[in-house]
Order: structure tokens, then sequence, then C-alpha cells
């Protein structure tokens, strides 16, 4: 590395956004093999190198400009405060931001924690959070484990990111308040070293994304109520449609949200359409 002028892009080297990561890039057609916990590897037949970081030094590394591009999370690019672009949400990683107490405590908002201590690994966002109440907490600044620090009596109330609730559950704590939602995202330097080859792995990632959370609907429907189904499914951009052999018929294919995918096929049945039928898209380009 070092010398060479590739694309550098930052990625997780372990926790729960490394397999994610690794897995977009592959599916986004970027060929490379990690060696035994090696910190880098060269992409076939593309100017770019992976680095393999912590996730929570990636957006002030990118920033620095060590890296170019990187994968981490929204919440750790606000927190480190770090002048990077967002350039994309990956639709993966999905969770919250929360004050939780005791699940017996009397609190009712953060308003309630004047004085109080409080535990957690995201210092900046949780006083800038609070100041809005004037309320200033005594932080107590940790890298993990943070929702045993009521019951070890370091504090009183924590913030953490929840995603089931199950950790919560297990401390007996529950959420006083949401500060926030975060999610896994592609983030990019102002003086990228290569911007042509930046905007290609925009576009590839961006074609996965966009893949996984569509699928391709297909159906026939009577031309009387194409305008019904239309309703029902507009479609990314607009709907497909191509005439059958009967002439009252015509033939649709069109992107769906896979979360409304049931529901649509059901409004469709009932306003005419017949051989509905969904296709899984793995990568797309729209
Ligand atoms: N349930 C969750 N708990 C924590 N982080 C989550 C969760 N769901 C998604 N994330 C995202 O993952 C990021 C943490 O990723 P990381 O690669 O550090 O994984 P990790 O499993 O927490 O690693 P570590 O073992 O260092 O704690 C968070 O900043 C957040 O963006
Ligand atoms: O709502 P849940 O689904 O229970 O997820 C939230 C928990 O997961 C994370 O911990 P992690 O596994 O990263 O352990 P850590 O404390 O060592 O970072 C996070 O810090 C919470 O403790
Ligand atoms: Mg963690």
């Amino acid at each position: 590395m070092g010398t060479n002028n590739n694309l550098r892009i930052g990625l997780p080297s372990k926790g729960r956004l490394s397999d994610l990561a690794g897995d977009l890039l592959k599916q986004a057609g970027l060929r490379f093999r990690r060696q035994n916990r090696s910190l880098f590897a060269r992409v076939s037949d593309l100017p770019v190198d992976l680095i393999f970081l912590r996730t929570d030094d990636i957006p002030t590394l990118c920033a620095e400009g060590a890296i170019d591009m990187g994968i981490t999370g929204s919440d750790l690019v606000d927190e480190a405060g770090a002048d990077v672009s967002v350039r994309m949400p990956l639709g993966v990683g999905r969770c919250r931001l929360a004050i939780c107490v005791p699940e017996d405590s009397p609190a009712q908002s953060g308003k309630d924690l004047a004085g109080a201590r409080i535990a957690t690994s995201f210092p900046n966002i949780s006083a800038k959070h609070l100041a809005q109440y004037g309320v200033t907490p005594h932080v107590v600044n940790l890298s993990g484990s943070v929702e045993v620090m009521i019951s070890l009596g370091i504090a009183d109330a924590i913030v953490d990111l929840v995603e089931t609730g199950s950790t919560l559950a297990a401390n007996k704590l529950r959420i006083l308040e949401e500060i926030d939602t975060y999610e896994t995202v592609l983030i990019q330097n102002g003086k990228c070293r290569d911007t042509v080859t930046a905007e290609r792995i925009v576009r590839r990632l961006e074609g996965v994304v966009i893949a996984r959370d569509f699928s391709l609907l297909e159906f026939n429907i009577p031309k009387s109520a194409l305008a019904a189904a239309e309703k029902i499914t507009p479609g990314f951009k607009s709907p497909t449609i191509n005439s059958l052999e009967d002439q009252e018929w015509c033939a649709v294919r069109v992107m769906v949200k896979r979360s409304e995918v049931i529901s649509a096929m059901e409004q469709l049945e009932s306003v005419g359409a017949s051989a509905i039928m969904e296709t899984e898209i793995t990568n797309c380009r729209l």
C-alpha cells in the first residue's frame, strides 16, 4: 500500500458490522480475500485497497484522509463529530440510542437527570442531547458492557444502543427517552484520492442496497383494471406494461418494496390481477 494511488476503503475488522460490510461489497462485485486476521486486502480488477479497522475509528480515519471511504455506524460518525459526508445508508445495522434507567426508577424524562451519573460510550451525543434541557450530567465514559454499570453502583442511568431490547430486559432497565435512530452507512471524505472509482463503488452498492429492499412483481391484469393496479403498485419509477394476445389484458412488471409484497399481491388479486409472481432481485441499475 503506502505508495500506490488506489482508493482506500475502511471496513470493520470484527464485530457485528464486519460480516455485513464484507457481504455487501462481495455482492456488489468487489472480489477480495482477507487472509487470516490481515488488516489489508486488495480488490481484484479495481484500483481499490480495503483496510480493516475498528468500527469506531473509521469516521475519524476517514475525516483525516487515511482512508477515502468507509463503512461504519451513523451513530459513530455523529459521536466522533467527523467531517465526512454520508454517501448512502446501507439498509443494515439499524439501532437506536436511548437513555435507560432502572425499571423502578421514578424518572419520567431526560429532564429528571440533573446531577445524575450517566455511563455511556457516547459521551458527546449524550451531553449534547441533555444540554437542550439545561441538564449537565456527570458522564462516565466506557467502551462496553454499559448496562451493568447501574447494578455496579457506578451510574444512575446509561445511554446505549438498543436493538431488540433483550440486553435491557436482562438488566432490568427500561428506556426513559430515545435520542436518535441510526444505521450502517457509507462515508467519504472531501479530498478523496480517486473520485471516479469512488462513484463506481457508490453506484455498485446502490444497486445491491435497492435490490435487497425490493422484489420484482409480475402479473396479468384486464386493461380496465390497470389504473387501479397502478395505484397499488406505482413502481420505483413506473411499471413496465406489455400487451398480451388477448387484447383486453396486459402484463405488468413492477418493483415493489419487499415488506409490502404480500399485501400488494392480495390487493392486486382483489382488483382482478392473475398469475401474480414475485421474483427476488439481487442487483439492479435504475
Ligand atoms: N444491537 C446493536 N448493538 C450495538 N451496535 C449495533 C447494534 N445493532 C447495530 N449496531 C451498529 O453496530 C455498531 C457497532 O459495530 P461493531 O463492529 O463495533 O460491533 P460490536 O459487535 O459492537 O463490536 P464490539 O465487540 O467491539 O462491541 C454500532 O455503532 C451500531 O452502528
Ligand atoms: O437491544 P439488544 O438487541 O440487546 O442490543 C443492544 C446491545 O448490544 C450491544 O452490545 P454488544 O453486543 O456490542 O456488546 P458490548 O457491550 O461489548 O459492546 C449494545 O451495546 C447493547 O448492549
Ligand atoms: Mg459493541
